[in-house]
């Protein structure tokens, strides 16, 4: 198919009115899919963006800035340069820090329910696939990049996904069209580099198809990826339906595939990171010896615990400065280092409150309606409060006296001390402290 009736297709595919940002970059592919698309938004009228990140990662950048307003007032586009600072330090190496700070910066401009385009091509996803081959990876990595995606609540689309770098090259050629060559691209001590430069033009050499074929291999394998999300989910169903809470006993009747499977699914199910093969196996190795044994694996980005004879997939817990204390009258926003916690707490009668929030030290009595003083351990335990919830849990205390026992996480009052109500939370932040981020994907 043309590439000029490929974009319109995809445009006219994007329902009207819905805003459509592409992520220009000032190379080749992202200057012709925005001259593409900008060409196709006359036929099919949509509103149209362009952004573009600054990493100021090398000289060369401010470069690419001004390549990418150029086209834009050439075009037309109105242009939104989003500058990041990449955290060198992050441990993923620099390619893997531009990215994620491209991306908090795509989120940051892009607002939910618009599109996101990005021009990567045929011969990137080879890339991908290869790379996610020489990695050990399975079908999940070798799909490699989705063509179209719900992406934090996005729709992150990739129209250029089929098409050859050379078709690209053969357009941009035609429309005398100009681009800015990234120095960082040529660098092959960078593995996506040594193969596009060095790997893929030898196989090519040989197997003239080999983009084509490896691109065909990262759908099919796409394709057996989506059909093991629905094994998973059938497995999941069968064992209750909570991904948060898998029932050991209920694991044990599934294959060993199907059990790896399974938690990998809840986890993304869950918005957590995925275990890392050696430790799925640690962590099923532990199901499997049973016992009251204290299960407890974590990853970067995720935890696993059994409690109660159920597998629970947590995102990992952030504890509180030690020391840490504040002030509440109980109805102004609860704020902790973690993030801003949606209840409100006051007295029966009505009087005002002043409260200081402290954590669970060990030790408090709590005065309950009707039942007398009760010791906190004890009522947790008879609450079936698991062992990680009792470690982040906060104690309001009017003067030294423990009134409630408070989930931030949760955002819930576990108990309440004689004489003290939960109130309607006062308006505020939606993020839950201690949700985990949304991951980024594919
Ligand atoms: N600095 C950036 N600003 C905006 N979008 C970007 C930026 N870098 C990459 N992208 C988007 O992500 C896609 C993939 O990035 P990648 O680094 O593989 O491409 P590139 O070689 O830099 O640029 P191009 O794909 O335009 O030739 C780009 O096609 C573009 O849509």
């Amino acid at each position: 198919m043309p590439l000029q009736r490929r974009i319109d297709h995809a445009l006219a595919a994007t329902p009207p009115g819905r805003c459509v940002w592409v992520a220009l970059s000032g190379g080749l592919d992202s200057s012709l899919l925005l001259t593409l698309t900008a060409a196709a938004c006359r036929r099919h009228p949509r509103p149209l963006r362009a952004l573009h990140v600054h990493h100021g990662l090398q000289p060369a950048a401010d470069g690419f800035e001004r390549h990418c307003r150029r086209l834009c007032s050439r075009l037309g586009v109105p242009l939104f340069v989003e500058g990041v600072a990449v955290d060198r330090a992050a441990g993923q190496g620099l390619e893997g820090a531009a990215r994620e700070a491209r991306y908090a910066a795509f989120a940051r401009r892009v607002t939910p329910g618009e599109s996101l385009w990005l021009a990567q091509h045929r011969d990137d996803q080879a890339e991908t696939f290869l790379l996610a081959a020489l990695r050990g990876s399975g079908v999940r990595g070798l799909a490699g990049m989705a063509a179209c995606r719900e992406w934090r609540e996005r729709r992150l689309e990739r129209p250029l996904l089929g098409v050859a770098r050379s078709t690209l090259e053969a357009e941009a050629g035609c429309r005398g069209l100009a681009w800015v060559a990234d120095p960082s691209n040529d660098d092959q001590s960078l593995d996506r580099n040594f193969l596009r430069h060095g790997v893929l033009p030898l196989l090519a050499s040989r197997w003239p198809h080999a983009g084509d074929a490896l691109s065909r291999s990262a759908a099919l394998a796409g394709e057996a990826d989506a059909l093991l999300a629905e094994l998973a989910d059938l497995d999941l169903e069968r064992l209750g339906g909570d991904p948060a809470r898998l029932p050991v006993a209920g694991l044990e009747t599934l294959s060993g595939p199907r059990r790896r499977l399974l938690v990998r699914h809840c986890c993304a199910r869950l918005g957590l990171a995925r275990p890392p093969a050696r430790r799925l196996e640690t962590l099923l190795a532990q199901l499997g010896a049973g016992g009251d044994a204290e299960v407890r694996v974590a990853w970067p980005g995720a935890e696993a615990r059994v409690w109660r004879g159920r597998l629970h997939l947590l995102a990992p817990a952030e504890s509180l400065p030690a020391g840490w204390q504040a002030e509440w009258d109980g109805h102004s926003p609860l704020v902790i280092p973690l993030g801003e916690v949606r209840v409100a707490l006051g007295r029966a009668d009505g009087a005002p409150a002043r409260l200081r929030m402290v954590p669970r030290q060990g030790g408090e009595r709590l005065r309950l309606p009707g039942r007398g003083r009760r010791d906190l351990k004890r009522l947790l335990q008879e609450l079936g409060v698991p062992p990680w919830v009792r470690e982040r849990l906060l104690v309001a205390r009017a003067g030294d006296t423990p009134v409630a026992v408070l989930d931030p996480v949760e955002e819930a009052w576990l108990a309440l001390a004689e004489g003290w109500i939960s109130r309607s939370a006062p308006a505020g932040s939606p993020r839950p402290a201690g949700s985990p981020p949304p991951a980024p994907g594919r």
